[in-house]
């Protein structure tokens, strides 16, 4: 049993780390070789020990793994957060790996979205200037703004809490704003940590179709960090990450999402971690 878990990978990955591509679609995201080594002589952690994936564009991918195994460190230096001490990353065809601190910061608005466990809104902004604020940043001109956030809200079905500030939202409702604003931009990629980790289970469920429908109905490729088996059924693919290496991959495929949720289960499992909430 162990050895099916233990035996990687599929197309995708073997494709980044050959760098032959996949399927002559050009990924959205190139992750090849990274290492990041944190400490000194005496204490070195090697949080992420040569992680290569791509993801195409349209993808929706979670990223799984027990505590410690790298997951927020390599969500962070895909995000630009934080550098990679070897290897390259490319968003775009783009290898940020190499870019300066004001390109980043450049990039990082132009090109990523980002959602938190922690919605971040501005308090003193309702949920429509929370959403507008980032097409003004990116210079969007005024007169195309309104059209956009009130199309973006709709699809996301948050219509009626535009008017509302964040502390007469419910942290659902924060988290789809937040969803929103994160698309706003039209970014070519999302980056997620751990957006349902403080919702209760109905929220938390409609965070995620909330997601599916960003996936599917807005196009948005998306990048999930989480620890929850339920919250990864709803992507497509999930890379399990083991000590700063990528242990396994598996695809959701024509499956159900329960079905999905049942193999995410035995990884899971296998690894040691936690399977989350089994809904
Ligand atoms: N700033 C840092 N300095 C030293 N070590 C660090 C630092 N940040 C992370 N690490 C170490 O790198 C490894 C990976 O950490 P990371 O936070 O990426 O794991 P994770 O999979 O996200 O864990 P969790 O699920 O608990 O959040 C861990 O051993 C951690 O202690």
């Amino acid at each position: 049993m162990a050895e099916a878990y233990a035996t990687p990978i599929s197309s995708s990955t073997e494709a980044a780390r050959t760098g032959q591509g996949f399927g002559g679609v050009q990924p959205i995201l190139s992750v090849r070789h990274i290492e990041k080594v944190y400490g000194t002589k005496d204490s070195i952690t090697h949080a992420l020990a040569g992680v290569s994936f791509d993801v195409v564009p349209g993808e929706f991918i979670g990223i799984m793994g027990p505590s410690g195994s790298g997951k927020t460190t390599l969500l962070n230096c895909v995000a630009t957060i934080d550098t990679v001490t070897s290897g390259h990353i490319l968003i775009g065809g783009r290898d940020i790996t190499n870019l300066r601190s004001r390109e980043l910061a450049r990039f990082r608005r132009d090109e990523l979205g980002f959602i938190f466990q922690d919605s971040n809104l501005l308090d003193t902004l309702n949920g429509f200037e929370n959403i507008s604020i980032a097409l003004s940043i990116k210079g969007i001109p005024a007169n195309q703004i309104s059209a956009k956030v009130n199309a973006i809200a709709e699809t996301l079905g948050v219509s009626d809490v535009l008017k509302k500030y964040p502390y007469q939202m419910s942290g659902g409702q924060k988290q789809r704003i937040a969803a929103a604003r994160a698309m706003a931009a039209d970014p070519k990629l999302v980056l997620a940590d751990e957006p349902t980790g403080a919702l209760d289970s109905r929220s938390a469920t409609i965070m995620l179709e909330t997601m599916e429908m960003m996936n599917a109905h807005l196009g948005a490729t998306i990048m999930m960090v989480t620890h929850d088996s339920y919250a990864a059924s709803f992507a497509k693919r999930i890379l399990f990450i083991k000590d700063g290496t990528v242990f396994n991959e598996i695809r959701r495929g024509d499956t159900s999402r329960k079905d999905f949720f049942g193999r995410i289960m035995e990884v899971v499992t296998f690894l040691g971690g936690d399977a989350g909430d089994a809904r």
